[in-house]
């Protein structure tokens, strides 16, 4: 206190006496200084104090953990941590039998109790949680990483012993599991990083609403259990069966058959193709990992490191194949791949050559086949995968690329027959069902059921019998030409007409006339302005060819 006064009496008797304005300035400055230091101090303290009984988990977006945080925030935590006997047990959870087939099991994470700090949560690709300080090995694989600037949100609970948050976030993992069973994760490649990119998840679109000639989806479908299913047979296969072949410090095993099966979807537009991707990983419980090959950026490093990258059991979609090489694909012996040709012919001067590789230099794209090629079935290539490849013009694919080994299921999508027109209205218009079913019998299904159907239907749509939808598919179906008109283009007139059956089939007949209609016009429309173009051209050439006449007997003449 004595000192507090020695140090404020100057300020005190300022007036009176002389005062030395230095001394006063250090003097505050001194004061000002301790002040502040012990207030931080207490506050440090008090932080500390209360700290001591809070634990604090954190979400980055790049973790796993942090989807299941979100969906808990919109379960009920109340539930989780009242004491009536509901909390979950979370030795009992890591026991929670998988739903998942055996190919499923890369979307699974275990959570371990040792794994849990105070210091945060993270989880690898793995799926074991991990502590914080591995996350950035994680961040460079880059399987993980999303949109969005990397916020963390903070879970907070009053507690000393971090149960609590092992039962909470255990607790958000089979909230998230469960409602994953019903989705698809799709990931695309970013060329900016080389890594892919988590882009939603859709829900799961049922086999029945793809409408296809009759025992193709099941033949697909079939085939992809039956390669899931066979890593031993491929195994067995690439055992020593023959003698190896050693070709310097090369060694090939004859027999090997790379655990890799792909599969070629190519046809019309809307026919389909990505829609049974989309219903085929929800079927298989897989994962979609989309490369779009013409993409800004793309080289055949990139490729090599995505592809390098993907997880064992998923569905690797190259989107729109011939896209890639927009000038056709082909391979010459004097390039190294690149595309050549403008119109999907194999052209091999050095000229055509070289102005493809100045096109795809412009957009940033370097990508190559023997580049593609290399990283669909290189070393690096991932294996276990299942790869699907659409493309509208199967025509200007390079044999090599398309081959089996690499391509071994192709799957033509043509237009709409009458069969296809029949099931798409079907599917777009379910009968009425007279006799309840096995679960609608039981009260409380069946009210569940009517709960449910409720909250599907948000219009109102004439439920008719199932003879009435029967001869009403059978009509339509008669006034679809085979083999004309797109399934998109019929799902896109029923959409127009969801709510009305009846005149829906009445007026296809009228529709289909507009539609020709449409048709020659945007055809007639398309000729005219290749007309246009190619006279342009042409003129312009002619101009050309003319001033370069001139210049030449200008430069004679002088
Ligand atoms: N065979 C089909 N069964 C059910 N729906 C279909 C079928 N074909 C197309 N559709 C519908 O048409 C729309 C477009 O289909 P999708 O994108 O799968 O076609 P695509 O063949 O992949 O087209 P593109 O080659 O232009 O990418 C989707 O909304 C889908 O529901």
């Amino acid at each position: 206190m004595d000192t507090i006064k020695g140090l404020l009496s100057p300020l005190t008797s300022a007036s009176s006496n002389a005062i030395n304005d230095t001394v006063l300035v250090q003097k505050l400055v001194v004061i000002g200084g301790t002040v502040e230091t012990a207030r931080r101090m207490t506050v440090s303290a008090w932080n500390g104090f209360v700290d001591s009984f809070f634990l604090t988990a954190h979400f980055s977006q790049e973790d796993y953990p942090y989807d299941w945080y979100v969906i808990c925030m919109l379960y009920d935590i109340a539930t989780l941590l009242n004491s009536d006997g509901k909390q979950v047990d979370a030795l009992a959870l890591q026991g929670v039998p998988s739903q998942q087939p055996a190919w499923g099991r890369s979307r699974e994470f275990d959570i371990t109790t040792r794994s849990i700090s105070r210091h945060g949560l993270t989880q690898s690709t793995s799926g074991d949680l991990e502590d914080e300080e591995e996350e950035s090995d994680q961040v460079l694989d880059g399987r993980r990483k999303r949109k969005g600037d990397g916020d963390y949100p903070q879970f907070g609970v009053v507690a000393r012993n971090n149960d609590i948050l092992k039962k909470l976030v255990l607790e958000a993992k089979r909230e998230y599991e469960k409602d994953a069973e019903h989705r698809v994760h799709i990931f695309m490649a970013d060329t900016s990083y080389g890594c892919w990119r988590w882009n939603g998840a859709r829900q799961k679109r049922p086999m029945s609403s793809i409408v296809l000639e009759p025992g193709v989806k099941d033949m697909i479908l079939a085939d992809c259990k039956d390669f899931l299913c066979s890593e031993d047979w491929y195994a067995e296969r690439g055992e020593d069966k023959a003698p190896e072949i050693v070709l310097g410090a090369l060694t090939f095993n004859p027999t090997g058959i790379p655990f890799r099966r792909g599969y070629l979807l190519h046809g019309v537009p809307g026919s389909g193709k990505t829609s049974l991707i989309h219903s085929l990983a929800g079927e298989l419980g897989l994962d979609i990992y989309v490369v779009s090959l013409s993409s800004k950026g793309m080289s055949d490093n990139m490729l090599s490191t995505l592809m390098g990258n993907v997880p064992s059991r998923c569905i690797l979609l190259l989107e729109d194949l011939d896209a890639a090489f927009t000038r056709g694909v082909s391979r010459d012996e004097k390039s190294t791949g690149t595309p050549t040709g403008s119109n999907g012919s194999s052209s091999s001067s050095s000229s055509s050559s070289s102005k493809s590789k100045d096109s795809d230099n412009e957009d940033g794209s370097t990508l190559s086949l023997s580049g593609l090629l290399n990283s669909l079935d290189g070393v690096a290539a991932a294996e276990g995968r299942l790869l699907f490849a659409t493309t509208n013009h199967i025509e200007r694919l390079d044999p090599a690329l398309s081959r089996p080994g690499r391509m071994d299921v192709w799957v033509n999508f043509k237009h709409a027959t009458k069969w296809q027109a029949e099931g798409i209205f079907k599917c777009f218009f379910p009968a009425k069902n007279d006799k309840p079913t096995a679960s609608e019998s039981d009260p409380v299904d069946a009210e569940k059921v009517a709960v449910s159907k409720r909250k599907r239907s948000t219009h109102v749509v004439p439920l008719l019998s199932e003879e009435e939808i029967s001869e009403l598919a059978k009509r339509f179906a008669a006034a679809i030409p085979e083999n004309e008109l797109s399934v998109a283009a019929l799902q896109g007139y029923l959409l127009k007409n969801k709510t009305r059956p009846r005149e829906c089939v009445e007026e296809v007949a009228g529709w289909i006339v507009s539609e020709r209609e449409m048709r020659a016009k945007l055809k007639k429309e398309k000729e005219e302005r290749e007309a246009k173009e190619k006279k342009e051209a042409e003129e312009l050439a002619k101009k050309e060819s003319e001033a370069n006449k001139k210049t030449e007997e200008a430069v004679i003449e002088v």
